[in-house]
């Protein structure tokens, strides 16, 4: 049989499809994404979940003119499948490739760039009040998931959506998970409306209830002649209406026609209108649909049997040493909490929420709120410890340095995912925070060299009597043996991996072993090069470094964040403070532009981020002149 999917280069070519003929593509949508993912990895249980959405979207709306915007994004491979990237979506984020979010420079049918969550609401009310200003016609739709309804910004932009009473449709689509179940009390309410009958009762089966008990008719007269009739005794998703949108639903969002008829309800209706969509998170794929927490955001596997394809007995990831000396941490201090905004697993708090589950707080896509209820929970006696992505504590700026650092609380801020992620690409890499945290007084940052050491960072944290960051990267650790015994780290304090006295390399976290690397190279090459190890990024070892500095006059700062008041701008503005402007300083690290999606070391290599880069910029800034050099990795 030949492919219908094949026949699709865009969205205009679904039209004349009959509903069989769109069932049949979306079996097809399926099997293409299980098929690319199995091999490139990304979020495949979202994208199953919404194939027969994206069609009824795409044949009710044309995206050359309507505005379709995904909240968070994760969920735009049918779309993109549908916009003419069929041919590149093997490259589905990988180097070079096509993006896993939607991307406005990638396709005009990607109205808006999202990656992080809850941003479709506001997004499209300003496109919608912007088509009205300028007198246009087109529709807004924001496609917006039941996880990332429980973001504060989502909240916002429905009041005021509601308030300005603009065209404008939201379609929830709701399967009950954010990556893990989703949590909250919208979250239960939503449920009510999917299960309990009496939400679901129709105007006619009302009025029939009505015409049955004594004066009954008359009720209904007077209800009817209400301003919105009997909408308020009957209609479900009154949350909703009350905020002023009309809801629609619930239908299940696997009923092409059906979900066809409601948006075409939708487009032709006046105001704001919400559309509930019932989806399920990984359907058509059993592993999925059975373990959607664990397929929502998926390495390579195989496909037959969905078994991930991990390395066996690779070293533990950072996250899962920082979940593990959670939990014995906690074991000795009753104190203790553990806050996530909705990501247990990726953070490794599962492995907390699973001891300790009175003392484990889910708030949701909430990471604002995490950290303000964190500095409430500090001011009250308790140890929170929030684990949050570099990337997405970027929303919560205010929340540390008004609720927390200036009351000097006493939280710990475990950022995870700091540096570059990898294949999530510029919205996800975590490269900003030193710039946006270093300013901030009473905050101590500690950035560990390895998993080891990253124990101990935890620990020290939890003893300090104010707030403390702990930032540590994606993935895997080096492999080091942990220290049975947690020890406190002197504040403040870094340590001398390796002495020299030509040239000071000073790396952030995991790149000192890059830095060690290089400096073995170095040695080969005639360079005596001092490694240390600077650890906190907050306050610096003064002492130390400026020890080095005066000995080598020459300083080469390393990490994997924005140059821009990064730690090499902390070494700057120590070594000018020293009166020791003149030493000569290199600074590596991430120019001012965003980075692309790529495996990570492709980025770093990209970036001179690695050891052999490191040896070229040393000896090219020795020699004064481009010299040849040939990388060898010596020991390690
Ligand atoms: C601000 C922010 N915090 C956390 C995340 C991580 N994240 C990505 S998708 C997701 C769950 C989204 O759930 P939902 O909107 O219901 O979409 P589904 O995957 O269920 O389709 C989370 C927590 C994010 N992208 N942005
Ligand atoms: C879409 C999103 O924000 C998350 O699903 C993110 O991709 C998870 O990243 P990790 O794979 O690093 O947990
Ligand atoms: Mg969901």
């Amino acid at each position: 049989m030949t492919s219908i999917l094949k026949t699709i280069y865009s969205p205009q070519d679904l039209q004349n499809l009959k509903i069989p003929q769109l069932q049949i593509l979306a079996q097809e949508i399926r099997e293409k994404i299980v098929e690319t993912v199995a091999v490139t990895g990304g979020h495949l249980a979202p994208n199953l979940g919404v194939v027969e959405l994206t069609l009824a979207l795409h044949r009710v709306f044309n995206t050359s003119v309507d505005r379709i915007i995904w909240d968070v994004g994760h969920q735009s491979y049918v779309h993109k499948l549908l916009t003419g990237r069929q041919s590149q979506f093997g490259t589905l984020r990988q180097y070079g490739g096509i993006s896993g979010f939607p991307r406005p420079d990638e396709s005009v049918h990607d109205a808006f760039g999202t990656g992080h969550s809850s941003t479709s609401i506001s997004a499209a009310l300003g496109m919608a009040l912007a088509r009205d200003l300028k007198g246009e016609e087109y529709s807004v739709v924001a496609v917006i998931g039941d996880g990332s309804m429980t973001g504060g910004m989502a909240f916002e932009a429905l009041n005021h959506a509601g308030h300005l009473q603009k065209n404008l449709i939201v379609v929830l689509n709701d399967n009950e998970m954010s990556i893990a179940p989703n949590v909250g009390a919208l979250s239960g309410y939503l449920s009510r409306l999917r299960t309990d009958p009496k939400y679901y009762r129709s105007k006619d089966e009302i009025a029939d209830l009505l015409h049955k008990i004594p004066h009954g008719a008359k009720l209904l007269k007077v209800v009817d002649r209400l301003k919105d009739g009997l909408k308020y005794l009957v209609v479900p998703g009154m949350f909703f209406e009350e905020l002023g949108f009309t809801y629609l639903g619930p239908v299940d969002g696997h009923d092409l026609k059906a979900v066809m008829t409601l948006l075409q309800q939708a487009k032709s209706a006046n105001g704001p209108v919400l559309v509930h969509v019932l989806t399920q998170k990984g359907r058509g794929y059993k592993p999925a649909e059975s373990n959607p927490d664990r397929f929502h955001g998926v390495g390579p596997f195989d496909v037959e049997t969905g078994n991930i394809k991990k390395a066996e007995g690779g070293p533990p990831s950072y996250t899962e040493v920082f979940g593990k000396t959670l939990v014995k941490l906690a074991r000795d201090n009753e104190k203790i909490v553990g806050i996530t905004a909705a990501m247990p697993g990726g953070t490794g708090l599962n492995l907390f929420a699973k001891e300790y589950p009175a003392r484990y707080f889910d708030v949701g896509i909430a990471e604002q709120h995490a950290i303000t209820m964190a500095a409430g929970l500090a001011a009250s006696g308790y140890r929170p410890v929030t684990a949050i992505y570099s990337t997405f504590m970027q929303r919560a700026y205010d929340q540390v340095l008004h609720d927390v650092c200036l009351q000097n609380l006493p939280v710990t801020f475990a950022l995870d995912r700091a540096g570059l992620v990898g294949d999530d690409g510029p919205t996800h890499h975590g490269v900003f925070d030193l710039s946006f945290l270093r300013n901030i007084p009473n905050l101590v940052i500690v950035a560990p060299k390895d998993e080891n050491e990253l124990q101990h960072a935890l620990h020290t944290a939890i003893l300090h009597p104010g707030p403390m960051a702990v930032r540590y990267p994606r993935g895997a650790g080096t492999g080091i043996e942990l220290d049975r015994e947690l020890k406190a780290l002197p504040l403040g304090k870094g340590e001398v991996l390796r002495k020299g006295e030509d040239v000071l390399l000073l790396a952030v976290g995991n790149l000192v072993e890059e830095a060690l690397k290089a400096a073995d190279a170095l040695a080969a090459e005639g360079v005596r090069a001092a490694v240390v190890n600077p650890r906190f990024i907050k306050p610096l070892d003064r002492e130390l470094i400026l020890t080095y500095a005066r000995l080598t006059r020459n300083v080469v700062t390393i990490e994997e964040h924005v140059l821009m008041g990064g730690f090499g701008s902390a070494v700057l503005e120590l070594l000018e403070s020293a009166g020791l402007a003149d030493c000569k300083v290199k600074r590596l690290g991430i120019p001012d532009s965003f980075v692309e999606h790529g495996k990570p070391g492709i980025l770093k290599a990209n970036l001179g981020l690695n050891a052999e880069e490191i040896v070229k910029t040393v000896l090219n800034r020795s020699s004064g002149v481009k010299k040849e050099f040939k990388f060898k990795a010596l020991r390690r």
